[in-house]
C-alpha cells in the first residue's frame, strides 16, 4: 500500500505509453524517460498497431522490469486481467471501464487512478476509494482518437474548490511551456504521452519536463 504522500510525489512526472507512440523500442524509451526523470509510468497499449495477447503481456513484462529496476511504480492502463496476472502497482480506469468497485475487490490496496472529467465525476470516485484522479483533457490531444474537448486548467481549478483533496494528475496535451500552469492549477503532477515518447531524445524531453515542473 503506497502512502498518499508517495503517490502525490510519484504523480509529478507520469509517463504513459505504448508500441503505437514511440518511433523506437519502447523498452529503450522508457529506459530514457526514467534516467531523464519519470516519477511514474502507465503502460497504455491501445489504438492503431497495438500489441494484442501474449505479445502485449510479454511487452508488459520487459517494461515492469525496467520499471522494477529502477524503483518506479508501474501502472496498467485499463486491462485488470493483465494487471493481476503481471502483479502490477496499480491499474487507472476511465469512465467506461470496469467500475472502481469491483476492480478494487480484484485487487485489493494496490493503486487505482480513476479518469475524471467533471467534479461530479471527480466526487463519485472519491467515494468510490479511487487512490488518484487523471483529470482533462487539459489541451487538446493526439495521443487519444476518443479524447473529450479540451477544458483548461479551471477544470482542475474547479475540483480543488469544490473540495476534492484526492491526488490529481493532469492530462492531455501536456508540455513544455504549459505545464507549470497545470501545478499552478492544484495538480500534484502532469501525465505525458508524446511530449516524452515523440520527442528525439525521451531523456531531454523528460528532463527538460522534471525541470520546468521545479
Ligand atoms: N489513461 C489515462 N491515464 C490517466 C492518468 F491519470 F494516469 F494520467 N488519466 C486519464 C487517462 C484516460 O483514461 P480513459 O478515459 O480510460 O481513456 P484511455 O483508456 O483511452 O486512456
Ligand atoms: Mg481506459
Amino acid at each position: 500500500m503506497i502512502e498518499e504522500k508517495d503517490l502525490r510525489a510519484a504523480l509529478k512526472l507520469y509517463f504513459i505509453m505504448g508500441s503505437p507512440n514511440c518511433q523506437s523500442r519502447p523498452q529503450q524509451v522508457l529506459e530514457d524517460a526514467i534516467n531523464g526523470g519519470v516519477t511514474l509510468f502507465q503502460f497504455r497499449e491501445k489504438g492503431k498497431g497495438a500489441l494484442k495477447g501474449d505479445e502485449k503481456k510479454a511487452l508488459g513484462e520487459e517494461l515492469q522490469w525496467i520499471c522494477k529496476n529502477h524503483g518506479i511504480p508501474f501502472i496498467v492502463n485499463d486491462d485488470i486481467d493483465l494487471a493481476l496476472e503481471l502483479d502490477t502497482d496499480g491499474v487507472h480506469i476511465g469512465q467506461e471501464d470496469e467500475p472502481l468497485e469491483s476492480v478494487r475487490e480484484k485487487i485489493g490496496n494496490k493503486i487505482i487512478g480513476v479518469s475524471a472529467h467533471t467534479v461530479e465525476e471527480a466526487r463519485q470516485a472519491v467515494n468510490g476509494g479511487a487512490d488518484y484522479l487523471g483529470v482533462g483533457p487539459i489541451f487538446p490531444t493526439k495521443s487519444k482518437e476518443d479524447a473529450k474537448a479540451a477544458q483548461g486548467t479551471s477544470v482542475i481549478t474547479d475540483m480543488r474548490k469544490n473540495g476534492i483533496r484526492l491526488p490529481i494528475v493532469g492530462i492531455g496535451g501536456i508540455g513544455r511551456g504549459n505545464a507549470k500552469s497545470v501545478i499552478e492549477a492544484g495538480a500534484d503532477g502532469i501525465s505525458v504521452i508524446s511530449a516524452i515518447a515523440g520527442a528525439g531524445d525521451a531523456a531531454i524531453a523528460a528532463a527538460a519536463l522534471k525541470k520546468e515542473l521545479t
